[in-house]
């Protein structure tokens, strides 16, 4: 449905996304283990497009007590950005588009010598409706957050600031195994899987070698933290599916 003006750029980069779900080995296709940590494992691809490093970024993971519903919410909702991303100094929300869309601005912390990065992006959560089933696990449901870079009129952009162009998602499956006992789902019957993509481009020269330990350091910690997080915040409150 359209319901903005970015509705049909949003809703063509789902479907992109969504063939992720297919689970393709992510050995293949020429990706690159960087990281492995219990159930996460970190993909990248080396790129380099315009002498920029544009290495695509893809991780795979599984958590326990959370539903994808809540995984995407938390990942999606300015309000609580604050409480998990570190890497991120100015955050404003410039538009909300609809309840479940807004247009953010953000600027990272600088990583010496490279300059400022700042993002200017739509950031959009979806339910994922009759999503491609894939081998024997039905998903009880299916969400993702899509995050990519538009331009807006009402940016004011931190000055010194080189602008950063982004492709994220994050797509979240809840699976549950109903209680032997027939009683009520808990959150121990909970499991999320989730992959991640970033395509970042940084819009600007970095030492490959410098961009390249941040990607390296800042994906798995940003994972690990996040995940941490929604399960903290979770934990006694509801189900939400
Ligand atoms: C020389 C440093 C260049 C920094 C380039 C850069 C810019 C933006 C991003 C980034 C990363 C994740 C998102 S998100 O998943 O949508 C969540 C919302 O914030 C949006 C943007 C990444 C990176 C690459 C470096 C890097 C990697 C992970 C964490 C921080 N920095």
């Amino acid at each position: 449905k359209v319901t903005h003006e970015h509705s049909e750029a949003l809703n063509q980069r789902i479907k992109e996304h969504l063939a992720l779900l297919d689970h393709s080995d992510p050995d293949a296709n020429g990706w690159e283990q960087i990281t492995e940590d219990g159930e996460m494992k970190v993909y990248r691809k080396e790129l380099v497009q315009d002498g920029l490093i544009c290495d695509p970024l893809k991780a795979v993971h599984s958590v326990g007590l959370v539903t994808a519903k809540e995984m995407c919410h938390y990942f999606w909702f300015p309000d609580v950005r604050r409480d998990w991303e570190e890497t991120v100094d100015v955050f404003d929300v410039l538009e909300t588009l609809d309840e479940a869309t807004t247009i953010n601005y953000q600027t990272h912390k600088q990583v010496w010598p490279a300059a400022q990065r700042d993002c200017l992006y739509l950031s959009s959560m979806v339910k994922v409706d009759n999503p491609p089933s894939v081998g024997d696990k039905i998903p009880h449901d299916t969400w993702i957050v899509c995050n990519f870079s538009v331009d807006h009129p009402e940016a004011n952009p931190v000055s010194g600031c080189v602008r950063a162009l982004i492709e994220v998602a994050l797509i979240c499956q809840t699976f549950i195994t109903l209680p032997k006992d027939g009683g009520p789902i808990t959150r121990d019957c909970l499991q999320c899987d989730i992959i991640y993509v970033a395509n970042v481009n940084p819009g600007g020269w970095a030492p490959a070698s410098v961009l390249r330990s941040i990607y390296k350091r800042e994906y798995p910690k940003f994972l690990n933290r996040f995940t941490n997080y929604v399960q903290q915040k979770t934990k006694d409150l509801k189900l939400l599916f």
